[in-house]
């Protein structure tokens, strides 16, 4: 693969130049004596990086997890992680006087009283939504395209894990200041714990230090919010951007584009230029946002009081497909050797990993249903992996229902319906609604992968329509360029992959696993008939559009 070897300027490496001409370099030649820098710089600097608008999405998710950071310390130089009683005196005149916790003071405090601290407080959270969000859309884009593919597994794992953690981390964000939302969140995870069996009261008992509130969560919450999680995410997230430069990014197909080289631009100056003002932009349009916008409005909810509960109660948004598979689970219990198994928190709780670990195993699942061992630098269209597509679109499908059904109480107030109606609707969507998104998405695939055979064929359809002399009116269709040709036609049509022969090559039977039936059969969902459109060929193609230029 080619990445620029262009040097910038110098010769020789800066570390082995006698005479350094000022001072700076003198400075320059003592570092890079030291920590090599330069030699670092000058292989990478370089490095090319192919240009599409569904590469920025990455850089989003860098930029907001940086915001992240920025706004947090800040947070923690006014924020008072503890749980011990005190009563308000601040400027917030409504709250004169109440009991309340110290970390919801503090917050209180950062709210009314701490210069900018408002506007901070709503900077980290807006940026955690939308660092959530761009990491699902960052993440699409990678599945749609098929860039999880050889050799990207790994990075994909350290993607999805930089996700969970993104979601458990805004999780005991917001669940810091303490106040009758955040406390009706925990509340709900406490609930959850509980309902495991056998460990749930242990765990329960653990965390918490005791009964439920008690002191300890919050402080606990704290160092897992502002150290643990973030730390660990740190690490993967320069192991991912690590990966992602040594694996060179991928490229679209194009003529010139191969799997064995980049087009693209040097990260130095081209791609630095634009990922510094981009970040500036993202930061300034969070930053409005922060500023028009009002999020978690603490000082209306109240302090925490665990006989109160909030109406309308939601948690963040990537949260609420877990609140879904709760309020759609029916209430079901049942009584074992004296215990109580409340599989209406427990189903959900369990279901709730399988949606996310779908999303991990994915590109092993496909690997091993391919049997594809290259390695792949250049990204499918979505439509020419129908069956990859439709199972994306099925599990967004599935989560947005999951959504709507955490927000049952909202879809009821605001569009004046009942609530169990709602809640019935989200339980036959669970089962239905993916399965007819994936068939249709499918179809619509299929659908597209013709017309880009019928275009490669027969031409652009040109809107021109024409009177032969015999009378005839046709179309003309104008015939496409030379790069359109490649970009329609360039993919891979894998096939799929036969069963192994049932009797061996001395004639006796061979016993074929299941395993390698299921296999088999997966493949022919993927690449059999129904699985794809057959490429035109060449010979097709000179043999229709030799001869008559229009039909
Ligand atoms: C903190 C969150 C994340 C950050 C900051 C981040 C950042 C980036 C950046 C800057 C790139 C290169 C540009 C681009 O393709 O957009 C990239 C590529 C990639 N990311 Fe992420 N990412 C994050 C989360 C994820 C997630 C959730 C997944 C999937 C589960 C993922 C999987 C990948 C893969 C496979 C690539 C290589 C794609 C290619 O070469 O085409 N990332 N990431
Ligand atoms: C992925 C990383 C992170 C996410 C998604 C996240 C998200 C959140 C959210 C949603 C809140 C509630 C904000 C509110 O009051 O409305 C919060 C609170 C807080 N976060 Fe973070 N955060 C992250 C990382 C950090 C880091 C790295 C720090 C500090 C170094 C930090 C410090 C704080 C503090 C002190 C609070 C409590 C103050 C408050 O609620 O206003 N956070 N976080």
């Amino acid at each position: 693969m080619s990445s620029a070897s262009g040097a910038t300027g110098a010769s020789k490496p800066a570390s082995t130049r006698a005479n350094p001409a000022n001072k700076w370099e003198a400075a320059a030649d003592w570092t890079d004596g030291r920590l090599g820098i330069y030699s670092l710089a000058r292989a990478n600097l370089r490095k090319i990086f192919p240009d599409h608008w569904s590469f920025m999405l990455g850089e989003i998710c860098l930029y907001s997890f940086v915001i992240i950071i920025l706004t947090g310390v800040y947070l923690t130089l006014f924020f008072t992680p503890s749980m011990a009683e005190t009563v308000y005196h601040g400027s917030y005149g409504p709250l004169q006087g109440i009991r309340m916790s110290e970390a919801y003071a503090s917050t209180l405090d950062i709210s009314f009283e701490v210069r900018g601290g408002l506007l901070i407080r709503q900077i980290h959270h807006w940026a955690a939504l939308v660092f959530v969000a761009a990491m699902l859309v960052h993440m699409m884009r990678v599945f749609f395209t098929g860039a999880f593919r050889k050799p990207r597994e790994i990075n994909w794992v350290f993607g999805f894990l930089l996700l969970v953690l993104g979601m458990f981390d805004g999780f005991f964000g917001y669940s810091l200041p303490d106040d009758l939302l955040s406390g009706t969140g925990i509340r709900f995870m406490e609930g959850a714990i509980l309902a495991v069996p056998l460990v749930g009261t242990y765990i329960q008992m653990f965390l918490f230090g005791g009964e439920f509130p008690g002191t300890d969560i919050v402080p606990r919450f704290f160092t897992i919010h502002v150290l643990l999680i973030p730390g660990i995410m740190l690490g993967l997230l320069v192991a991912h951007l690590i990966l992602v430069f040594y694996h060179k990014h991928t490229q679209w197909a194009g003529p010139g584009k191969t799997e064995k080289n980049v087009v693209g631009m040097p990260l130095m100056p081209v791609y630095m230029a634009k990922a510094g003002g981009f970040f500036f932009l993202v930061f300034g349009i969070i930053a409005a946002i922060s500023a028009i916008a009002t999020i978690n409005p603490i000082w209306a909810y109240g302090p925490y009081r665990p006989d109160q509960v909030s109406t309308d109660a939601q948690p963040d948004w990537y949260m609420g497909f877990s609140e879904g598979l709760i309020r759609i689970m029916p209430g079901w219990e049942i009584g074992l050797w004296g215990h109580t198994l409340n599989l209406g928190v427990f189903v959900p709780l369990m279901i709730f990993p399988l949606v996310l670990a779908a999303i991990a195993v994915y590109p092993f699942i496909e690997g091993w249903i391919t049997g594809d061992k290259r390695e792949h630098h250049i990204l499918d269209r979505p439509r020419n992996a129908p069956v990859r597509t439709a199972l994306g679109a099925a599990w967004i499908s599935l989560y947005l229902i999951l959504l709507v059904g955490g927000g049952n109480d909202l879809f009821a107030t605001h569009l004046h319906l009942s609530i169990n109606s709602i809640t019935y609707l989200v339980r036959v969507g669970f089962f239905v609604v993916p399965v007819v998104t994936f068939f249709v998405t499918k179809r619509w695939c299929l659908g597209l992968q013709r017309r880009d055979k019928e275009k490669v064929l027969h031409g652009r359809e040109s809107g021109v329509i024409k009177r032969l002399p015999h009378g005839e009116f046709v179309e003309v269709h104008a015939p496409l360029s030379q790069k359109d040709l490649h970009t329609l036609t360039s993919h891979d049509q894998p096939q799929p992959i036969a069963l192994p022969a049932q009797v061996d090559e001395n004639g006796v039977a061979r016993k074929v696993g299941k395993v390698a039936k299921a296999r088999a059969a997966l493949s022919e969902g993927y690449f059999g008939e129904g699985g794809q459109i057959p490429k035109p060929t060449g010979e097709e193609y000179r043999e229709i559009t030799s001869g008559h230029g229009h039909h």
